[in-house]
């Protein structure tokens, strides 16, 4: 599945590409303003913080919201307190789209994450040129050599590169990337099962000094509270903010 999910972006991207060469986007990407520091944004705290994820639907769940207005939802995030926003661009399964970052973009001052599934330097480039500040670089789905280089053109363009890992192995490679902003996601993106004690499970293997990031699988607080208890310092959440009140939710999970 994540081989498929990976292809049909790509496919999207290269559509894209007929109509904006790589120049132009490039182009765009290095005349936008410079990236928010989502480093410090993320930066551990005495409190839990958030991720809050514009979700449309999923391989998994099929459709979770309509979300007709990204931008509205993205607000709402942001002032209910989440410190960075994740907007799904893949639009095959999860029904996204670049044009959701660039409205959500208008919207909020706090930082951005594509999250899509990026494997070639156009992506990297759509990416900044839509105003994003993060992209999610994805260890099972790429070789090593590969996503250093995605990684280093996205720190050159100002961005900060969310890691994803889902095995001790996969973290191992991340460390070796020179990555500082790390996530467990604890969902197998090849089964879509959800573990969501794997996050403790490798926590002690996060370098000193890295933002410790729990993805996926949140139901409600006490959820958050486990993932905090585990040591996470951001924990990222799509389909219980998308399926609920985003502010009274966010409200709660930023007790913990
Ligand atoms: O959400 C899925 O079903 C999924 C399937 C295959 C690849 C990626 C998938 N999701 C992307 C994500 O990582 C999540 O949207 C994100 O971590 C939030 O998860 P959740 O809070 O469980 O909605």
């Amino acid at each position: 599945m994540l081989a498929d999910l990976t292809a049909g972006a790509l496919v999207d991207a290269q559509r894209r590409r007929e109509t904006v060469s790589l120049n132009e986007v490039e182009r765009l990407a290095l005349a936008q303003i410079p990236a928010l520091d989502a480093l410090a944004a993320l930066a551990p705290s005495e409190h839990v913080k958030i991720i809050a994820e514009v979700k449309r639907a999923s391989p998994s769940k099929g459709s979770l919201a309509s979300i007709v207005d990204p931008a509205a939802l993205a607000s709402s995030y942001a002032a209910g307190g989440a410190s960075a926003i994740s907007v799904l661009t893949e639009e095959r399964k999860f029904l996204g789209s670049l044009d959701d970052l660039r409205q959500v973009r208008q919207a909020v001052s706090v930082p951005l994450l594509r999250k899509d599934f990026m494997a070639e330097t156009y992506q990297v480039f759509e990416a900044r040129a839509a105003g994003a500040d993060l992209v999610l670089l994805i260890v099972a789905a790429l070789e090593q050599a590969h996503m250093q280089e995605l990684y280093d053109l996205a720190t050159q363009l100002g961005m900060t590169v969310l890691v994803e890992t889902h095995s001790g192995d996969e973290l191992e490679r991340a460390i070796d990337l020179g990555a500082q902003l790390i996530g467990v996601n604890a969902r197998n993106l090849s089964t879509f099962e959800l573990d969501r004690d794997l996050f403790e499970r490798l926590t002690d293997r996060f370098p000193s000094g890295s933002i410790r990031v729990a993805e996926s699988g949140v139901r409600n607080v006490d959820d958050i509270r486990h993932y905090r208890s585990a040591g996470a310092d951001v924990v990222l959440v799509g389909e219980a903010l998308v399926t609920s009140d985003p502010l009274v939710t966010l409200a709660s999970f930023l007790e913990i």
